[in-house]
């Protein structure tokens, strides 16, 4: 069988970041067997390397792929192997197999502690990660969670979410990096996190391999509410909702004084955080032109943090009410990988805590745009006033350093809109010119 129906499979896919280049598959790794020889099926995570032709970038996909004789499959055969334990196979998509999630929960459960479970068989690994999850056994029922975009997430009974990272960045993922520390804190504005797996595989180079994490298992939060979700029915419903942007905004301030006492600190200049911004925008303005009209104005706002120093930390990075679950038990934050524009250097960077407080603004002012019901920008302003008031940032005052961060988010609003959802651009781009027009020239 030549590569085309798994390259197709991984193209089509929801997740698949490249969309619109055209891509090749450059190299396919399979990890360890997941089931005992002679279970079927047979079950493996195998990682693709996709490259695109005339560039050198290429990214790793994470596959899960469940394995039978070709008489014994059924289903939409996209890859097969051959095995001196197994014979000949033929694999399907395994993300919609419950013994598949059986055996990624299994990598997990077997971990007695958080220093890993297995031992490598030969140049590459996984190894599972345990903290929690005593309730949990083999066998749960098990389905795939529909409505998400970038990565593939499984439900266990109504007990537990295993994450499956799609794209795959070596090196830790940083949403399970900060969970971790979030758990172990005891945060009660996350999902307790329950376990995660790590693999490794040879690189191009035999003596390096490569290691990353793979997946991520959290409690599931019972009767949780998509934040976006709830923020527009209640803006609909004509309800004020200043008491729970308030309460979202002690929820991050919580999150963020944890962050800053579990990871590295530090300061930045003002000037170099203005550059960075300059930058962006130059970049930005590249690929969505409608941001050219503003650019003199957007400068200034950033030229304005020049001369002052700024406390930076680790960070949500791509905060916003979709990265939001309302429950019984209060709010909880989810999904710590930053913007997905970003690189993972960049992302892993300890950033201002305003980054996230402006995109909890922006997104109110997103709420009030997308549904435009009677005084529905009196109802954002009063939100945005009760999250800051939740919030309690100790330099109230520091308006010019919010106004660049939020200048920042909405640059990058346009072109995830421009690139994404045409329609929803103008949303963005009025914050832009509101910005840009209200700053004076020097
Ligand atoms: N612990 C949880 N409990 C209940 N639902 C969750 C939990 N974590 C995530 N979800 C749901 O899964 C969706 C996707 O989660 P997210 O971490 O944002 O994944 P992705 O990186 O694929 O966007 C969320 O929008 C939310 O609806
Ligand atoms: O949730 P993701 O990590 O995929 O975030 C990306 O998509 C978001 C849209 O779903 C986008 O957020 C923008 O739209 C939201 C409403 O749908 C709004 O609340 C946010 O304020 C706005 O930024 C996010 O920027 C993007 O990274």
């Amino acid at each position: 069988m030549s590569g085309e129906p798994l390259l197709d499979h991984i193209t089509a896919a929801r997740w698949f970041g490249g969309k619109g280049r055209s891509a090749e598959l450059i190299g396919l790794t399979p990890l360890g067997w997941l089931r005992p020889p002679g279970q079927w099926p047979a079950v493996r995570q195998e990682i693709a390397a996709i490259g695109y032709p005339g560039s050198t970038d290429h990214d790793f996909y994470q596959l899960l792929i469940s394995y039978r004789p070709h008489d014994q499959q059924s289903g939409a055969v996209i890859t097969e192997t051959t095995d001196a334990e197994h014979g000949v196979l033929a694999g399907v998509d395994g993300t919609d197999d419950p013994a598949a999630h059986d055996a990624l929960l299994g990598l997990v459960l077997d971990a007695s502690s958080p220093t890993g479970s297995k031992t490598p068989a030969d140049a590459t690994s996984l190894v599972g990660h345990r903290l929690g999850g005593d309730h949990l056994t083999p066998g749960l029922p098990s389905r795939v969670f529909g409505g998400e975009q970038s990565n593939t997430s499984i439900l266990f009974a109504h007990l537990a979410i295993l994450k499956m990272f799609r794209r795959i960045e070596l090196g830790r993922n940083l949403d399970v990096e900060t969970h971790d520390v979030l758990t172990r804190t005891g945060s009660d504005a996350v999902a307790r996190l329950i376990g995660w797996i790590e693999g490794s595989w040879p690189g191009p180079d035999p003596n390096v391999s490569f290691g990353a994490d793979l997946a991520m298992i959290t409690e599931l939060l019972p009767e949780a509410r998509d934040g976006w979700e709830y923020a527009l029915a209640e803006l609909r419903a004509g309800q004020d909702f200043t008491a729970e942007a308030h309460r979202l905004g002690r929820a991050l301030a919580g999150v963020h004084d944890l962050l800053r006492q579990n990871f590295p600190t530090s300061t930045i200049d003002g000037g170099e955080v203005a550059a960075i911004m300059n930058d962006r925008l130059d970049v930005a303005a590249r690929a969505a032109p409608q941001l050219a009209p503003y650019a003199e104005g957007l400068r200034r706002t950033f030229d304005s943090l020049a001369g002052r120093t700024l406390e930076v930390q680790r960070v949500h990075g791509d905060f916003h009410l979709g990265q939001t679950l309302h429950t019984p038990r209060g709010w909880k934050i989810i999904d710590f990988e930053g913007e997905p524009a970003k690189t993972l250097a960049e992302r892993s960077r300890p950033d201002s805590v305003w980054r996230d407080l402006a995109g909890a603004l922006r997104s109110f002012d997103y709420a009030a745009a997308h549904s435009p019901a009677g005084r529905a920008a009196d109802w954002a302003a009063a939100c945005q006033q009760a999250f800051l008031s939740g919030y309690e940032h100790p330099d109230p005052e520091a308006v010019d350093v919010l106004r660049a961060y939020v200048a920042d988010k909405a640059i990058y609003e346009v072109v995830y809109e421009a690139r994404n959802r045409p329609d929803w651009v103008e949303i963005p781009l009025t914050a832009v010119a509101a910005i840009a027009n209200t700053e004076e020239p020097a």
